[in-house]
């Protein structure tokens, strides 16, 4: 079995006792209720123009690494992220392999401006209107782990509710069938979520075919000004970034140096 399937089969259980408590009628209700999404997509075109667009990520533990950060405050780091200059966060909420917590993402949120990408597994619509009543103004579909259909019954509940969409692929027949999806957000994930190999080249490869009406996100393994500066060369410059910045002890330094002049061709 692999890690995907695995992650499936105890989110599926999860969701199935998280809907005992809450029907989808009333999950579904709930989401149209709440207040207008923050404009993420909006966030990463305007960072975009000025230099580089990160989504910066909260993210505690993970199944390759273990542990990340100790000292592990989701506000503080939402702080310091949106003081060094992020566009947006991505919040782990998955706790068996990530050490991930719903509340992380409520309390990141609530402690800055920027949009939220709530960085979890989804497979149930039911899950899609979870995520905007915590507060969630994107979702991330991993492709690997979806067939079309459930791709496409996911992403339109996410537009119902007002949500942008990450669509995250590996390979290039999945940037293929990304296409059969609306959303303009391709994310295009350096790390093999089946056996953590992470090859920052991928973007490279996988990017020419990207439609150039899409946004291209380069995902994993990236830490350096060199690895941004490197990926600008192929006209990449939106960029989401964890585990390096959670390793460092000042974040809204060390997130202030990263997107620090950006990569130009002028300046070459
Ligand atoms: O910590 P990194 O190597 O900078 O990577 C961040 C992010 O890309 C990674 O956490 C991620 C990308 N896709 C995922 C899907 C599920 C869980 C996690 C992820």
């Amino acid at each position: 079995m692999s890690i995907l399937d695995d992650i499936k089969a105890y989110k599926l259980a999860d969701v199935a006792t998280r809907k005992e408590a809450r029907p989808l009628a009333e999950m579904h209700a709930a989401a149209r209720d709440t207040e207008r999404p923050r404009d993420f997509e909006g966030a990463l075109r305007r960072q975009m123009a000025l230099g580089y667009a990160l989504i910066a990520e909260i993210k505690k533990a993970s199944p390759s690494k273990g542990l990340i950060r100790e000292d592990f405050d989701p506000e503080a780091l939402a702080k310091a992220y949106a003081e060094g200059g992020a566009a947006c966060l991505s919040v782990l909420t998955d706790g068996p392999s990530f050490q991930g917590d719903d509340t992380y993402l409520r309390l990141a949120r609530s402690a800055c401006d920027l949009p939220v990408l709530r960085k979890d597994f989804m497979f149930d619509p039911w899950q899609i209107a979870e995520s905007r009543v915590l507060g969630a103004d994107c979702v991330l579909l991993i492709l690997a782990a979806l067939t079309d259909e459930e791709a496409t019954a996911l992403e339109d509940a996410a537009i119902e509710y007002g949500m942008a969409v990450l669509i995250e692929c590996h390979t290039a027949e999945e940037v293929d069938r990304a296409k059969l999806l609306r959303s303009p957000l391709v994310g295009i994930n350096n790390r093999d979520l089946g056996t953590f190999v992470t090859d920052t080249a991928i973007t490279r490869k996988l990017a020419r075919n990207v439609p150039g009406d899409r946004l291209i996100i380069s995902e994993s393994g990236l830490s350096t000004r060199q690895d941004l500066a490197q990926m600008a060369r192929y006209g990449i410059r939106c960029f989401l970034i964890g585990e390096s910045l959670m390793r460092e002890a000042n974040v809204e330094a060390a997130t202030r140096e990263l997107l620090r002049a950006p990569w130009t061709p002028e300046a070459e």
